[in-house]
């Protein structure tokens, strides 16, 4: 059974005269790793938060682990594009957040979050604050953050799109060492071909006036993914596969 179903699910905001998203059906597997691509404006985000449960759909239903999304759940992290860090909290104080919105941290609670530190590589900045940090030092208390919660389902918009190519490329591998560490079932917000290729199971487009999933693109390399992947010819061809669906889908809008 998915662990995330969308079916006809339709988002309107108040004030338009048409839904941004309509007629939407997604299935999204346990463990899966998906990503979301579509042209700016799309609803790509507007999914991604009905996802979270933080809008709730016009039309339709949304089930989370065999349950009617109404409002967030706790099985659900959300990383947002920009990273959101308290200036007057260190590193380890940050990523302790949202733990210490359920309950006071224990030694044991510390001791996980030494451990994501140092899988994202920040052993040695614990008592940094955010002004500290450069972008990608950010982005890594982001991810720490969000795995200390051990997520069923982590949800990221856009997590790396500001950061340089090399820096996203050590992220990438973090990311996909505590997902598979962590068996979580991730939806992943990109305009990057080539990080949703590297990253998913499966990339989904969503495209059109109200948007909806116009294809759903198959990615089956073998993991764990090691970077030199990227070289192989055909992750090179498979890339350009999606590459190409794309404009085609463009093509038609346009039509
Ligand atoms: N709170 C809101 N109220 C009204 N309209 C909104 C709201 N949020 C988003 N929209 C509109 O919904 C549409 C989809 O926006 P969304 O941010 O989901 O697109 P996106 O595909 O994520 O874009 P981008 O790739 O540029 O981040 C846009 O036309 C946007 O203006």
């Amino acid at each position: 059974m998915p662990i995330i179903t969308c079916r006809d699910v339709a988002l309107q905001f108040t004030n338009d005269q048409t839904p941004v998203l309509d007629q939407i059906q997604l299935d999204i597997q346990e463990g899966e790793f998906v990503s979301i691509l579509g042209k700016s404006g799309s609803g790509k985000t507007t999914l991604l938060q009905l996802l979270g449960g933080l809008l709730s759909p016009t039309k339709g239903v949304i089930k989370v682990l065999g349950r009617t999304l109404t409002s967030p759940f706790d099985e659900i992290t959300y990383v947002f594009q920009k990273p959101i860090l308290l200036e007057w909290r260190n590193v380890l104080e940050n990523v302790l957040i949202p733990l210490e919105l359920k309950r006071k941290p224990n030694q044991d609670d510390i001791d996980k979050a030494y451990q994501v530190l140092s899988a994202v590589g920040l052993k040695q900045h614990v008592t940094k604050y955010p002004h500290e940090l450069s972008g990608g030092m950010m982005s890594r208390v982001t991810l720490a953050r969000a795995f200390l919660m051990e997520p069923k389902i982590l949800l990221m918009d856009e997590p790396f799109s500001a950061l340089d190519a090399m820096t996203k490329e050590q992220l990438h591998l973090v990311l996909l060492k505590l997902t598979q560490q962590f068996s979580t079932t991730t939806v992943f917000i990109t305009h990057d071909i080539t990080e949703a290729t590297y990253l998913s199971d499966r990339v989904v487009l969503l495209g059109g006036y109200p948007a909806h999933v116009k294809q759903e693109f198959p990615v089956t390399f073998s993991r764990p993914r090691s970077k030199k992947l990227t070289f192989d010819s055909r992750f090179i061809a498979t890339t350009k596969q999606l590459y190409d669906l794309i404009e085609g889908l463009e093509d038609d809008e346009k039509d």
